[in-house]
């Protein structure tokens, strides 16, 4: 299976075994992503948590993926994996990854999806330099409709550098980024959908709030958003010339827009994209502290 790896060519995800170690909600979009896009079958994947076995038995049945419950088979599935999903949350990545220093090869490929891990804390947890690649996915992968950014650690050959691109691509759009831009994306897409559900929630409770039914407030939130980011993407046209259209002149998106700047709207996203983004880097520090102490 390693040889596979050391050619350039993009070997078929299909042949190869998938473990995600942490099966939360982001590994159970991606998941999802990859079986619903029919990249892989859902016995190709192996699925590990520390103790939840209810989740675990949740995702073989709703899936049809392979699940390891005791220490035995989950060092055996570690062990088959071609790749292996890091798919825990941060405050459980040092203590988990010097769990997995011998247990990982350097013949396996490492997908990092944790938020702020850098590449090089991980290679001083694993105690090696290894082919890590290094993800912020959003949970949207679930429906095909994900935003990814990727970085690589140097020694990943192109091979499967396209491998890794090819994954996240069945699961939405990639864009692979510098490392230390990670963070950003982290800001702008992984915790990006919790903004546009904030904003819908909004939208909702306004709707309702001036007579609309639950169901009609909702259904019309949902196709504006849906309309509007469709509009950008298939019209390519900047969003604010877009908003401008919809503006008329001292119409009601206009007064709409001005209450918006009143309450700070434009610089709340700035900040809100800001934080998350030294939230991740704060978060990495974190386990880099972990990591050494
Ligand atoms: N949710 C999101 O929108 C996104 C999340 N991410 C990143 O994805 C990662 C996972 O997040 P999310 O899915 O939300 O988290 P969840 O809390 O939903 O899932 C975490 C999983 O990790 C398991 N786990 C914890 N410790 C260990 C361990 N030592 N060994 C094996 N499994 C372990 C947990 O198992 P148990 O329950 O048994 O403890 C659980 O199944 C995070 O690092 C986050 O930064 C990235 C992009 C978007
Ligand atoms: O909230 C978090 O920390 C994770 C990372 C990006 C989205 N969710």
């Amino acid at each position: 299976m390693s040889q596979l790896y050391s050619t350039s060519i993009t070997p078929e995800i299909s042949s190869l075994r998938l473990c995600f170690y942490g099966a939360g909600s982001m590994a159970e979009a991606i998941v999802r992503g990859l079986i619903d896009q029919g990249l892989t079958a859902p016995k190709q994947i192996g699925m590990i948590n520390r103790q939840n076995a209810a989740r675990l038995d949740e995702l073989s049945a709703r899936y049809g993926v392979l699940a390891a419950f005791d220490n035995e088979s989950k060092s055996v599935m570690l062990g088959e994996a071609d790749i292996v999903f890091l798919a825990i949350k941060p405050k459980d990545a040092a203590e988990a990854l010097k769990q997995l220093r011998h247990v990982l090869r350097r013949d396996q490929l490492i997908v990092s999806i944790i938020a702020g891990l850098s590449i090089h804390t991980m290679e001083s947890l694993l105690g090696q330099s290894m082919n890590i690649v290094r993800t912020m996915p959003n949970t949207s992968s679930t429906i095909g409709l994900g935003a990814t950014g990727i970085s690589f650690s140097s020694s990943v050959p192109e091979g499967q550098r396209s491998l890794a691109e090819a994954m996240f691509k069945s699961v939405g759009m990639t864009a692979v980024v510098e490392e230390h831009l990670l963070d950003v994306v982290t800001g702008v897409s992984g915790s990006g959908p919790a903004y546009i559900y904030y904003m819908m929630e909004a939208m909702i409770e306004a709707g309702r709030g001036r007579g609309l039914s639950d169901e009609a407030a909702r259904e019309l939130t949902i196709q504006t958003v849906l309309g509007a980011a469709h509009m950008v993407k298939s019209t390519n046209e900047h969003p604010a010339d877009l908003r401008n259209k919809v503006t008329s002149p001292n119409g009601t998106t206009q007064a709409a827009i001005e209450t918006l700047d009143a309450h700070g709207f434009s610089q709340a996203i700035i900040h809100a994209v800001g934080r998350a983004a030294d939230r991740a880097a704060e978060m990495g520090k974190d386990i880099e502290r972990s990591a050494t102490s």
